[in-house]
């Protein structure tokens, strides 16, 4: 039984682990595993069993179904088998779906430098770029490519080894780990950190109300969960008034129905507010969500790594999938992305053409 394998792993060691997690399987066995990102899930599963219910009320397991018909079934939101609706709305993920209802209108530019940054044996180089407001970058990269050195190197919080100069700008940040140490309830940190935005209607029809933050406003923060702690730290980040938002993985402790909800949230949040957000994302279906454009970190995890200039989503994906000779392909009736078996006809065939990775789905057309 693996509980939550992906926890904190890049996508290249999302997909080993799986691979070994699957070599585990003995004829007559199984393995039982929990797992939030669903395109791991997807790669790694033959049967789903789909849990629904009310959080700490009740909870019912489905009788297994097959990989894709599972993960369809989680996604719309309705047993057919038992004609039984258990969410209310299905969830997709058309790229355009995000930013078509928001008019973006962007008025502001940023630079960065080209810069390096040498921290013991490890060393980034960083090509410049610039971003507007309305804007979300999403950084890929292996674990131990710079992602988080980056982001402190846009807020101030580490300095280059030259003398660039990163525009000054306002930046508040979630970082990859919370620790709690607030003594009092959420909505006395609430009140002490984000006043002004706790109790604007705005803020609270975005993000507060769309959290379900409600089932434990009054509970002290030291006896939250990972997953409330985690939806708690995106509120306080998103309320501090900022021209950037760096958000470092927003998916850990989530369960895949809150990853959709975050990902709608921080959008929703990062239009309406004409604000830039840089998030650091492994969770693959996640990152591809939000991403207005992606920075791709290349080179030696831990040693020798680059941060290139910021690129449109799909060529991005490209390099960034190439580099991990892995392919996806895109799900026909909620347009999930889908990573093909490797070796796989389509994997094959798409690695011919160079095409990593889809905008939109190929296969209904093709
Ligand atoms: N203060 C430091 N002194 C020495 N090495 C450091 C320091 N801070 C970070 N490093 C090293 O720099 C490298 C890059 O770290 P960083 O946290 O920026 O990577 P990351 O891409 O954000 O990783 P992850 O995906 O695991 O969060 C790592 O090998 C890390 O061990």
């Amino acid at each position: 039984m693996f509980d939550e394998p992906s926890s904190y792993l890049d996508v290249k060691q999302r997909l080993s682990a799986a691979r070994i997690i699957r070599s585990l399987l003995r004829p007559d066995g199984y393995v039982i595993v929990v797992e939030h990102d669903l395109s791991v899930l997807d790669y790694l599963s033959d049967y789903i069993c789909v849990l629904y219910g009310q959080p700490a009320i009740y909870g019912v397991v489905t009788l297994p179904h097959s990989v894709r018909e599972g993960i369809n079934i989680f996604l719309d939101g309705h047993i057919p088998t038992e004609n039984l609706r258990f969410r209310e709305e299905s969830l997709t993920f058309r790229i355009a779906e995000g930013t078509e209802e928001y008019l973006i209108e962007k008025s502001r530019a940023f630079q960065y430098p080209s810069m390096e940054k040498t921290l013991g044996n490890f060393k980034l180089s960083i090509e410049s770029g610039g971003f507007s407001d309305s804007e979300i970058i999403v950084m890929m990269g292996e674990n131990g490519t710079g992602k988080t050195t980056f982001c402190r190197l846009l807020a101030g919080a580490l300095k280059p080894d030259g003398d660039e100069k990163v525009p000054e700008m306002k930046i508040s940040m979630k970082p990859q780990t919370i620790t709690p140490k607030f003594e009092g309830t959420v909505r006395q940190l609430f009140f002490k950190k984000i006043k002004a935005a706790f109790l604007s209607p705005q803020f609270q029809t975005d993000v507060v109300k769309p959290l379900k933050l409600d089932d434990f406003i009054d509970q002290e923060v030291k006896n939250l969960s990972g997953g409330e702690l985690q939806r708690v730290a995106i509120v306080l980040a998103l309320g501090m008034p900022a021209d950037i938002y760096l958000i470092d993985e927003p998916s850990a402790y989530l369960d895949s129905e809150q990853r959709i909800i975050v990902s709608r949230v921080i959008k929703r949040f990062i239009m309406h507010a004409k604000k830039t957000a840089f998030i650091v994302e492994h969770d693959f279906i996640m990152a591809t969500y939000l991403a207005d454009r992606v920075i791709v970190f290349d080179g030696e995890p831990g040693i020798d790594a680059h941060a290139n200039e910021p690129e449109s989503l799909l060529t991005g994906c490209n390099s960034f999938l190439k580099n991990l000779d892995v392919t996806f392909r895109r799900d026909p009736t909620n347009f999930r992305p889908r990573i093909n078996k490797l070796n796989s006809q389509l994997d094959q065939e798409q690695k011919l053409g160079g095409n990593y990775f889809f905008l939109e789905d190929v296969e209904k057309s093709s």
